[in-house]
């Protein structure tokens, strides 16, 4: 999907803003703290139900309104809307239809997002990198969204297990079916990694072209690689039932990034680490084109950030590589110079107090 317009309310510093978007290119300037990540951070909380910089969901309310909404046309005439209260109460609308579940929304919207704090899920810890694979699976492999819930459901039940000290049929019947879809996703996410790693490779070429290092997406499957997660589980016992919750599976997978067997840290500079960053961003935004679910939505925020003019040009071919719709902000128009087309394929806008104006090119 690519959206056609958004109107925000009440969200953070955007009282009332609409914006006709193109469908293709998207430019967004404005001074420190006009409101171009809130616009950013709208678009991703339809999408995802969260923002992509604050857990605490209240401080995304406009401090005069006790509820913001954000609601959406795509490209193919759908209407999307949310409204959140300070009470924590959420409505959501798929073509004025009631719905309840935040993913019947996330099922239409792919967005990806990098932002100058996108770092984290290089040297954070791997909750974002768990995030950032798992929301590339949810678009290209079609049966992970539904493994996934119940996955989760199976964890819960086998946590409460250990939590309470129940041992017996109901510990090793949840044990066992955890131990299943633990192998299975563990397998559905290796695959994808693999593929992965192939598409950033070939975004590598275009963003470090003179890097030659051997790349490896290291992936920790959540238990020893070796083992089986039954084998596992039974020489743990004992110490899972003393934390009261499982230690090993599915859930607890990580990524390490390695040029060469050295860390991002210790082989890239800053502004690498960033074009390593975008090139691994769009390498699954191509892998979401491709799974032909939806379209993917790409927000860059703060382009100018740490990437000189050279670097900055690369991101101008993105439109000749990626069927995607992108939004791109900066705090002047120099800082967007070498990535504006010299075609007439984009729009271009002005952020200022919460407002958003189109801007002549
Ligand atoms: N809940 C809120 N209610 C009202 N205003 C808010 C709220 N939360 C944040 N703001 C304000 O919204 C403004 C816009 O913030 P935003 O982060 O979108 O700016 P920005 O244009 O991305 O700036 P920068 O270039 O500095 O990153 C800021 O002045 C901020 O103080």
């Amino acid at each position: 999907m690519s959206v056609k317009e958004l109107q925000a309310f009440n969200f953070r510093n955007l009282s009332t803003a609409k914006v006709n978007f193109h469908s293709k290119l998207n430019f967004f300037i404005g001074g420190n703290g006009s409101g171009k990540s809130s616009l950013l951070e709208s678009l991703f909380y339809l999408g995802h139900g969260k923002s992509f910089r604050s857990t605490n969901v209240n401080s995304l309310i406009n401090t005069s309104s006790d509820n913001f909404v954000v609601t959406v046309k795509t490209d193919s005439d759908n209407q999307l809307g949310i409204q959140r209260s300070q009470s924590g109460e959420i409505k959501i609308k798929i073509n004025g239809v009631k719905h309840n579940k935040l993913s019947d929304l996330a099922k239409n919207v792919a967005i990806q997002v990098v932002t100058p704090e996108s770092f984290k899920l290089f040297f954070g810890g791997p909750k974002e990198r768990r995030k950032f694979i798992d929301l590339g699976l949810f678009h290209v492999k079609h049966s992970f969204p539904s493994d996934w819930k119940t996955f989760n459901r199976i964890l819960k039940q086998r946590n409460a297990c250990l939590k309470n000290k129940v041992a017996g049929d109901q510990y090793s019947y949840w044990t066992e079916e955890f131990c299943q879809l633990s192998e299975s996703i563990a397998q559905e996410r290796s695959a994808y990694i693999e593929g992965l790693r192939e598409e950033l490779l070939v975004w590598l070429k275009l963003f470090l072209p003179t890097i030659e290092d051997d790349i490896t997406i290291q992936y920790l499957q959540g238990w020893h690689s070796k083992k089986e997660l039954r084998e596992v589980l039974i020489v743990n016992k004992q110490r899972e039932y003393e934390k009261g919750y499982s230690l090993f599976g599915a859930h607890k997978f990580d990524v390490r990034f390695l040029l060469n067997n050295l860390t991002l840290e210790q082989r890239l500079s800053r502004g690498q680490q960033k074009l390593f960053l975008l090139a691994l961003t769009f390498a699954q935004t191509k892998l979401i084109e491709q799974g032909k679910r939806v379209k993917p939505i790409l927000l860059i925020d703060d382009v100018g950030a740490e990437l000189d003019i050279n670097s900055r040009s690369i991101i101008a071919n993105i439109n000749n590589h990626l069927d995607c719709q992108t939004m791109i902000t900066a705090i002047d128009r120099v800082a967007l110079e070498p990535i504006i087309p010299d075609n007439d394929n984009y729009k271009m806008f002005h952020v200022k107090h919460g407002h958003i104006s189109a801007m002549s090119k």
